[in-house]
C-alpha cells in the first residue's frame, strides 16, 4: 500500500477501504482506552484513528465497534509451531480465531530432524498465511554439543544463510547457555553474526550463576522464557533482558514470574506473553496468547498493560514496532476486536485490513499444505525392538542404587531422583510402589540402534507402555512403560507409523496420534487432532496416570537444556553440570 494513499485518506481526500466505527481503542502507545474512536484503513495498512463517517465511500467496508474494544492483534513473541502437533496452516486457523494475527516461531523442532530443510519449509508454509510468521532461525541443533544426536546439525553458516530470509527475524533460543559463557566458537560466531546482521538473538536461560548470566547477556543473548521465579525474572530484567513470561499448556509459569508487575511493580515495558508449547486442545479450550493475556489480567494486571505485553512489548523487542503492534497511522492493519478485556476472546480479527474472523469464525478460505514425501517417514529404526531390549542389568544381586528422573506436574523442570530397586538374575525391576517404571530413548534418525536405558518416576503408569517421536529437541524415539513387551510393542507400532504419539496396553494400542510430518506434526486438521490428542489423554489415565497433560511433560524428558535430569539416545543426562551420568550408581 502507498503511503501516499494513507496520506490523503488521512486528509479526507480519499476513501477509506475499511473503518471501524465507535469502538473503544485500546491504544498501546499511551496504556489508555480511548472512548467512541473510530479507524480508517486503506489497503493493508492504518490511515487515520478519529472521525470517519466522511471516509465511507460506496466501496468502503464499515465495522461496527460499539460497545467493542479494539486492539492490536495479538503477537506471541516465542513458541514452537511444532508442539501444537499441527501444521503451521492448521494451527494459524485455530489462533486466528483466538486473536493471534503474529508469531515467532523457533522451528528447531523440525530442524533437529530435516536441518534447514524443515525449516524452510515450515517458514515457506508461513508466509502464505494471513497469519503474520516470523522465525527466529534455530541455535542449537542439537541443543548440546555431545550430549545427544539428533537427526541434523546446523553449523554457523547455515545460521548465516538463513539470517538472509525474508522474516527471519532473529536467532533461536540460545539453549547452549554454557557453550556461550565458556566460549564455545560455534555459539558466539553465531550470536555475533546474528549481531552483524542486526537481527535479535533470543535466549534460553534456566538457571546458573549471576555470573554466568552477566556473560550469557554481555555476549549479546537478550531475552529469555525459562524463568519460574520472581526473584530471577528480576535479577534477569534489572540486567537488560527482555523478560518472556509462558503460559503453555504444561508449563505454566505466569502465576509466579507476573509477580515483577503485581508485587516488584517494575515497568512492563520490557517484558511479554508468550506461550511457547501448546497442544490442541489447549488450543481450542483455553485459546492461543489471548490465554496468557487473559491470565496475566486475573493475577492482576491491568488489561491494557496486558495486552501491550502481547503487541507493542513484542513488536519493540524484535525492531518490528514500525511496521506491527500498535493501531497508528501507517502500521500494518492487524486489528482485533474484543467484547470484553477480561475474557480476551477475539468475535472479528482483522489481518492486513482483510476481515479473517467474524463472529469467532473463519471468513476467509485458507487452503491446506502438502509436505513433500522427504518431510514424512522420518523415523528409522535398525531393526524392530524387542523386549530384552529394555533389559537394564547389574553384576549387582538382590537390589540396587540407581539415578532417574522424577517429573513434576505442569512443569518444564524434572528432579533428580535416586531409588532403590529390586534385581532379579541381573536385571534390574521396576518398582510400581515407588511409581518408578522403565524408560528408553532409541535413536531414530539413522538406524544406529543406539537405545539409551532408564528409570522415570511421577506418571503414575501402572500398565501398558507409552511411545512418542515428539522427544524434544532431538525427536529420537522415546518410549516409557512398566513391562518390556509393551514397550517393544510401543515402539514398533510408533515407527511404523511414521511417528507421533501412542498407548498400548497388554499388545493393544489404547490411542495413537500418527504424526507423520517429521515425526512432529499431524496433516490433520484441528478438529481431527482434538480427538485424537483426547483419546490420547484417556488412554493415560487408563494406564494409570493421572497428571495433567502427561505426554507434554514426557515429550520434553529428552530435553538436556533444562534442568535437573533428562534422557538423551547417548543415556543420562546431568543437566546442572551438562554432563552424562550412570543408572547405576557406585
Ligand atoms: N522451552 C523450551 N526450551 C527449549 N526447547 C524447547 N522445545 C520446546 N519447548 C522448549
Ligand atoms: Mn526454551
Amino acid at each position: 500500500m502507498s503511503r501516499a494513499l494513507l496520506r490523503k485518506v488521512a486528509l479526507g481526500e480519499a476513501y477509506a477501504d475499511l473503518v471501524i466505527q465507535n469502538g473503544t481503542l485500546v491504544n498501546v502507545m499511551t496504556r489508555e482506552l480511548q472512548n467512541n474512536v473510530d479507524i480508517a484503513v486503506k489497503g493493508d495498512r492504518i490511515a487515520s484513528i478519529g472521525k470517519t463517517d466522511h471516509l465511507i465511500g460506496p466501496g468502503t467496508n464499515v465495522v461496527d465497534a460499539t460497545g467493542k474494544y479494539v486492539a492490536p492483534g495479538l503477537m506471541d513473541g516465542h513458541m514452537h509451531v511444532e508442539s501444537t502437533m499441527l501444521s503451521v496452516t492448521e494451527f494459524a486457523k485455530a489462533a486466528l480465531k483466538k486473536g493471534t494475527t503474529a508469531i515467532v516461531m523457533d522451528p528447531h523442532e523440525i530442524a533437529n530432524v530435516l536441518g534447514t530443510e524443515g525449516v524452510r519449509l515450515m517458514h515457506e508454509e508461513g508466509k502464505r498465511l494471513p497469519l503474520k510468521v516470523f522465525t527466529t532461525f534455530p541455535s542449537c541443533v542439537p541443543a548440546t554439543n555431545d550430549l545427544e544426536d539428533a537427526g541434523a546439525n546446523l553449523n554457523e553458516e547455515d545460521i548465516e544463510e538463513g539470517l538472509k530470509w525474508e522474516d527471519v527475524i532473529g536467532l533461536g533460543e540460545v539453549m547452549n547457555f554454557p557453550g556461550v559463557v565458556y566460549n564455545d566458537s560455534k555459539m558466539i560466531n553465531e550470536i555475533e553474526a546474528t549481531m552483524k546482521a542486526d537481527k535479535i538473538v533470543t535466549g534460553h536461560f534456566p538457571d546458573g550463576s549471576n555470573g554466568m548470566l552477566q556473560a550469557y547477556i554481555a555476549s549479546g543473548v537478550d531475552s529469555c522464557h525459562e524463568t519460574v521465579a520472581k526473584e530471577q525474572a528480576l535479577e534477569k530484567a534489572r540486567l537488560g533482558m527482555h523478560i518472556m513470561i509462558r503460559e503453555g499448556s504444561a508449563w505454566q509459569d505466569v502465576k509466579e514470574v507476573i509477580k515483577i508487575i503485581t508485587e516488584e511493580g517494575i515497568d512492563s515495558s520490557n517484558v511479554s506473553l508468550v506461550t511457547d508449547d501448546i497442544y490442541p486442545e489447549t488450543l481450542v479450550e483455553k485459546g492461543q496468547l489471548n490465554h496468557v493475556v487473559r491470565r496475566a489480567i486475573e493475577e492482576g494486571v491491568d488489561p491494557v498493560v496486558a495486552i501491550q505485553m502481547a503487541t507493542i512489548n513484542v513488536a519493540r523487542y524484535f525492531h518490528i514496532d514500525k511496521q506491527f503492534g500498535s493501531i497508528t497511522p501507517g502500521k500494518i492493519a492487524d486489528i482485533i476486536l474484543l467484547d470484553d478485556l477480561a475474557d480476551v476472546d477475539a468475535s472479528t480479527v482483522i489481518t492486513n485490513g482483510e476481515m479473517i474472523v467474524s463472529d469467532q469464525e473463519l471468513v476467509k478460505e485458507i487452503p491446506a499444505y502438502k509436505y513433500p514425501e522427504h518431510a514424512r517417514d522420518t523415523v528409522k529404526l535398525q531393526r524392530a525392538l524387542q523386549p530384552d531390549d529394555f533389559n537394564i542389568s547389574t553384576e549387582q544381586k538382590g537390589q540396587v542404587e540407581i539415578n532417574g528422573i522424577r517429573i513434576m506436574e505442569n512443569n518444564a523442570r524434572t528432579a533428580k531422583m535416586t531409588a532403590t530397586l529390586p534385581v532379579t538374575d541381573h536385571l534390574i525391576n521396576t518398582d510400581l510402589e515407588q511409581d518408578i517404571v522403565q524408560l528408553a530413548c532409541v535413536e531414530r534418525h539413522n538406524g544406529t540402534g543406539q537405545i539409551s536405558l532408564a528409570f522415570a518416576q511421577g506418571f503414575g503408569l501402572k500398565s501398558g507402555a507409552v511411545a512418542s517421536t515428539v522427544a524434544h529437541d532431538s525427536h529420537n524415539l522415546l518410549v516409557m512403560g512398566v513391562n518390556q513387551q509393551d514397550m517393544a510393542f510401543a515402539a514398533n507400532q510408533l515407527a511404523e507409523s511414521g511417528g507421533g504419539m501412542i498407548v498400548v496396553e497388554d499388545g493393544e494400542v489404547l490411542a495413537h496420534v500418527p504424526m507423520p510430518i517429521a515425526g512432529l506434526m499431524s496433516d490433520q486438521p484441528i478438529e481431527i487432532v482434538v480427538e485424537q490428542v483426547r483419546a490420547l489423554e484417556k488412554a493415560w489415565q487408563q494406564l494409570g496416570c493421572t497428571i495433567h497433560a502427561p505426554f507434554m511433560t514426557f515429550s520434553l524428558i529428552a530435553l538436556p537444556v533444562i534442568p535437573e535430569i533428562r534422557i538423551s539416545n547417548r543415556g543420562l543426562v546431568d543437566v546442572t553440570k551438562f554432563e552424562l551420568m550412570d543408572v547405576v550408581k557406585g
